[in-house]
């Protein structure tokens, strides 16, 4: 057994320090149904995504409104850790507004899809990758220091050969990085994988590789997941997942995912046990309780019930669990008295009060619990009253 990781591990197959989180609960989020961030409640996100160890925070673009320029003003004032991005479109009067705000890079986006081309902004790829040149061209000139990313909106409903067009030439631009976006959350893992690939071949060695995945289809978490594996360098994560439609990879979804990989990485490079309180965060701000099921932190994410999972749990918890909940500052609930329990799960319980069964005597308690709980689900209280009176019956 190596430590709480329960097993004797094998190495990393992703270190951590290969990618990093750009967190855009303050953009993507701000798209959610219920994100209606205020300044205070911009502040208390951005404090504590830094706190956790985010290493970069996405803020929505200026064109919003003066209220979110001076927002943005006030969230790179700060003095915090995390780099800020703004996210603007390619384009020179959103970039000339985004430059003033005091941010550490641009975020810019231009659909490539057809969808995109003929129903959102209506230019040929020609003209995306001459408008690219121009906007890019006057930031690298007036603003070297800002970082600049160019992402294809809708990437995986747009042609391979205009994708490899556009990504190569924003590449010679000079670009820190590409961004890949499942706009519409159609992609599928493997096509995920595969794009990533294809991408690497035509961009700069030092580009770094962004992916923002959206949840329509349940593959947020594994097309991230495949993105990095594929040498992504960057993924986009929202807390509790908000975003447009049904959100993007949530914080948490992502962290679960890719501990299974380099535990000791993660614990490394970000204050885990901050989780729990990132995600009640953003629940109260958009008045909705974190999901029961949620990646580690909701209601019964840790919760063991099964006769069968308790025998072992109380053994090793490793045993039915991938994750250590201590080490993202949750801990895990046996519900010992349930129709499905078993006699160890019960004998446990008792000789944690003390007392001891006889086998006979373990099985009929057993059987009792099982069905007074077919009626109803016993609570501790309960459960401790009756061990006791069967003790000594
Ligand atoms: C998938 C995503 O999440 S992308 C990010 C989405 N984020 C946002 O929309 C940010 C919040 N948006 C806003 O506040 C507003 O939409 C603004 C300020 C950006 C623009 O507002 P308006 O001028 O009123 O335009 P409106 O929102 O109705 O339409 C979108 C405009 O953006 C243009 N556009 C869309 N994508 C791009 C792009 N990548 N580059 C340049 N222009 C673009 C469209 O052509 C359209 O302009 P048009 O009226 O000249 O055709
Ligand atoms: O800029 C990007 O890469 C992503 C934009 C976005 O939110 C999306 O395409 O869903
Ligand atoms: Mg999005």
């Amino acid at each position: 057994m190596a430590g709480i990781f329960m097993t004797d591990a094998p190495p990393p197959l992703i270190p951590a320090r290969s990618w990093a989180i750009i967190d855009s609960t303050l953009r993507e989020g701000e798209q959610f149904a219920r994100g209606n961030f205020g300044t205070d409640d911009k502040v208390e996100i951005a404090r504590a995504l830094d706190a956790f160890g985010a290493e970069y925070i996405e803020v929505t673009t200026p064109m919003v409104s003066e209220q979110t320029r001076q927002d943005i003003r006030k969230l790179t004032g700060l003095g915090l850790r995390a780099k800020f991005l703004t996210h603007v479109r390619c384009h020179m009067e959103d970039v000339q507004r985004a430059v003033d705000t005091g941010v550490d890079g641009l975020d810019l986006l231009f659909g490539t899809s057809s969808f995109l081309r003929e129903f959102s902004h209506g230019k040929s790829i020609a003209q995306i990758i001459d408008t690219a040149g121009e906007v890019i061209g006057w930031i690298k000139t007036h603003h070297p220091e800002l970082e600049i990313r160019f992402s294809a909106e809708d990437t995986f409903r747009s042609e391979e050969a205009d994708l490899m067009a556009v990504y190569s030439a924003v590449s010679e631009l000079g670009v820190h990085r590409v961004g890949l976006a499942d706009t519409v959350g159609v992609a599928t893992p493997r096509q995920v994988y595969t794009l990533v690939r294809e991408v690497r071949k035509v961009i700069h060695e030092g580009c770094g590789i962004e992916f923002h995945g959206h949840n329509d289809t349940g593959c947020a978490v594994s097309n991230a997941y495949e993105a990095i594996e594929a040498g992504a360098t960057h993924i986009d994560t929202t807390i509790l997942g908000i975003g447009e439609r049904n959100g993007i990879t949530p914080l948490g979804g992502l962290l679960a995912r890719m501990f299974t990989f380099d535990p000791q990485g993660l614990i490394d490079k970000y204050n885990l046990e901050l989780l729990p309180e990132l995600d009640r965060m953003i629940a109260r701000m958009v008045d909705l309780p974190v999901p029961w099921n949620n990646y580690l932190t909701g209601e019964f994410a840790y919760n063991h019930k099964a006769g069968m999972h308790l025998k072992a749990i109380y053994l090793n918890p490793g045993a039915y669990e991938a994750i250590p909940p201590g080490v993202f500052g949750v801990g895990r609930r046996i519900q010992a008295a349930s129709k499905v329990t078993g006699k160890h799960a019960i004998a446990y319980k008792a000789r944690e009060l003390g007392l001891h069964y006889g086998e006979d005597a373990l099985r009929r308690v057993t059987d009792h619990i099982k069905s007074l709980a077919e009626q109803d689900e016993l609570d501790d209280a309960h459960l401790e009253q009756v061990l006791r009176e069967w003790v000594s019956a």
